[in-house]
């Protein structure tokens, strides 16, 4: 293998394979001595190993690159009767996940990502071990099982009976009492929503947490949450490095908007997505009983429209899906309201599902609206739903001979709220086990996730730079708009556009290969009904 980059500084890497850590400006620290530098300084540096035939590794960082001389240990799971009966369980060190599956035999190689599981070595003792959890942002069915399985994980696979819940998100780690948790404490709490140690959204405060890291010797931290949260575990990360801590920090993504750039999908999504089928049916029921019955349900999404696009999908009652990513408009030939009166004369009665970000353009513009931000800093959404139920109303007002009955559904937060369903359960016991044994094997600065089915650790930077958005010009939202026979709002021109906007975000973010084109695209057809 060979570095790509400049000015490459060997380092003693964790499986003794000749990584090469570029522009490392961390010089390595005693344990605990504090630097006066502030860790943007230190910002977090790419770790690229070339290879052939175009073939890139994005490694995450190790603690042997800031504490070079750290002893290793025989991994305590190959004395453990449950996994002995395991051909080959531990993960090769040579393996990495691609970050792309479909290729033509010309491409390169590109971009992989260290394959996460049990290595034959760690660098933590058991008794040795000091792990905390915390969880921050919005709630996500799963929270709690991530919680339980990180518990047990590291009790029954690695005999650490030191582990601690912060609650109430970061604010946590310096306003409150940490909490013990132990494979009995946390026993049932996968039969439950939400998280049971509680969640914010702001207070995020990097010297304060990092003090109460060191204060309290905690040196395994796992971090649930959002982009918002690792970005927050990225700062975190190079601080516990600037201090030279030896302290692993673990980022568990999660959301059920599933924006999170990179992997495969966030856990919770198939839930939330699953119980917006409840909200969906009744309104199908709702609108198919009434005279020119609509039906208008509000899911959550508050950039990306992915939970509408799956439940529409998944549904196939619903007749038209507003994502965030697609822009609309109400008036006129080819707009929403045009539709709705067509569609209604043809079958009587329609379901429209809208996610929360969706039109909120249009909504401002209407209502002389200013910005305002929650704790986080994320904007804060008017309400579609509503906006939209009473421009329906208003508009069907002006016809007499047309008379409606709409019924608005929000679910918005009951399909975050309820416990995980099986297979996002199995997601999470997968995740926690992933981000455990990454940390006992003394990775740090990563986010743990499927990529292309395969478990992998991921920079954070990969995860933080931008967000995973629904791309409307790829097959998956051609899907819908085959399914729904909705207008795609667009014209012949915003297509084209569109087309020059999102080929960078195709070639990075989906599976489509140079020069391919997607339906859509090649249906610029679509300013009407597709
Ligand atoms: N750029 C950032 N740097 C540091 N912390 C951040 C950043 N953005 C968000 N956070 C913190 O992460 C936590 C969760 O962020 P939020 O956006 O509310 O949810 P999510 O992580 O689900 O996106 C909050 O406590 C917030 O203060
Ligand atoms: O009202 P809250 O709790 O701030 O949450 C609302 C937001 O949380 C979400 O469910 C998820 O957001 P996060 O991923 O940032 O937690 C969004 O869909 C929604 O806009
Ligand atoms: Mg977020």
């Amino acid at each position: 293998m060979e570095a790509v980059g400049v000015a490459p500084a060997p380092v003693a890497a964790p499986e003794k394979k000749k990584l090469l850590d570029l522009k490392d400006p961390f010089p390595a620290a005693a344990n605990g001595s504090a630097k006066a530098s502030p860790a943007g300084k230190w910002a977090m540096k790419k770790k690229l190993v070339g290879g052939d035939a175009g073939y890139v590794l994005e490694d995450v960082p190790h603690l042997t690159d800031y504490m070079p001389h750290l002893p290793t240990y025989p991994n305590p799971l190959q004395d453990n009767p449950a996994y002995s009966v395991v051909k080959q369980y531990f993960v090769n060190p040579d393996d990495t996940v691609t970050q792309k599956i479909v290729v033509h035999k010309t491409s390169a190689r590109g971009t992989h990502f260290r394959r996460a599981g049990p290595r034959q070595r760690v660098y933590f003792q058991s008794d040795e071990v000091n792990a905390a959890i915390v969880t921050c942002g919005g709630l996500c069915p799963g929270l709690n099982t991530v919680i339980r399985e990180l518990v047990c994980g590291l009790y029954d696979m690695y005999g650490v009976t030191s582990v601690v819940g912060i609650e109430g998100g970061y604010k946590g780690f310096y306003s409150k009492n940490t909490v013990p948790l132990t494979p009995k404490s946390v026993n049932d709490i996968h039969k439950r929503g939400g998280t049971v140690l509680g969640t914010s959204r702001g207070g995020h405060d990097t010297a304060k947490i990092v003090d109460c890291l060191q204060d309290r010797g905690i040196n395994q931290v796992y971090i649930i949450g959002g982009d918002g949260t690792q970005k927050g575990a990225s700062v975190i990360y190079e601080e516990v490095r600037r201090r030279g801590l030896k302290c692993s920090v673990v980022g568990i993504p999660k959301t059920i908007d599933n924006d999170i750039a990179v992997i495969d999908k966030s856990f919770g999504f198939d839930t939330a997505v699953e119980e917006a089928q409840r909200a969906i049916n009744a309104a199908h029921v709702e609108a198919e009983s009434a005279e020119n019955g609509i039906g208008v349900v509000k899911l959550m999404g508050r950039n990306s429209g992915f939970i509408a696009m799956y439940a529409t999908l998944a549904s196939r009652d619903v007749d038209c899906c507003l994502i965030p990513e697609s822009p609309f408009y109400l008036e006129g030939k080819g707009g929403l309201l045009e539709f709705i009166e067509k569609r209604l004369k043809d079958n009587g009665h329609m379901v429209i599902v809208v996610a929360e970000g969706a039109g909120q353009d249009l909504i401002a513009k209407s209502m002389n609206f200013v910005d305002t931000q929650d704790a986080s800093g994320n904007k804060l959404l008017l309400d579609v739903g509503l906006w939209l139920s009473q421009k329906i109303k208003d508009h069907f007002k002006k016809k007499p001979s047309f008379p409606i009955t709409l019924k608005y559904i929000d679910p918005t937060y009951m399909i975050r709220a309820v416990r995980s369903n099986a297979s996002d359960n199995v997601y999470c016991t997968l995740l926690a086990h992933s981000a455990l044994h990454g940390a006992m094997a003394g990775y740090t600065g990563f986010t743990v996730a499927p990529v292309n089915g395969r478990h992998a650790y991921i920079p954070f930077y990969r995860i933080t730079e931008k967000q995973n958005k629904v791309v409307i010009t790829d097959r998956m939202w051609a899907r819908v708009l085959c399914s729904t026979n909705q207008p795609c709002f667009l014209s012949h021109e915003d297509v084209e556009n569109m087309k020059h906007d999102d080929d960078e975000h195709h070639l990075h973010n989906t599976q489509l290969l140079e020069g391919e084109s997607s339906p859509v695209k090649d249906a610029s057809k679509c300013n009407g009904t597709v």
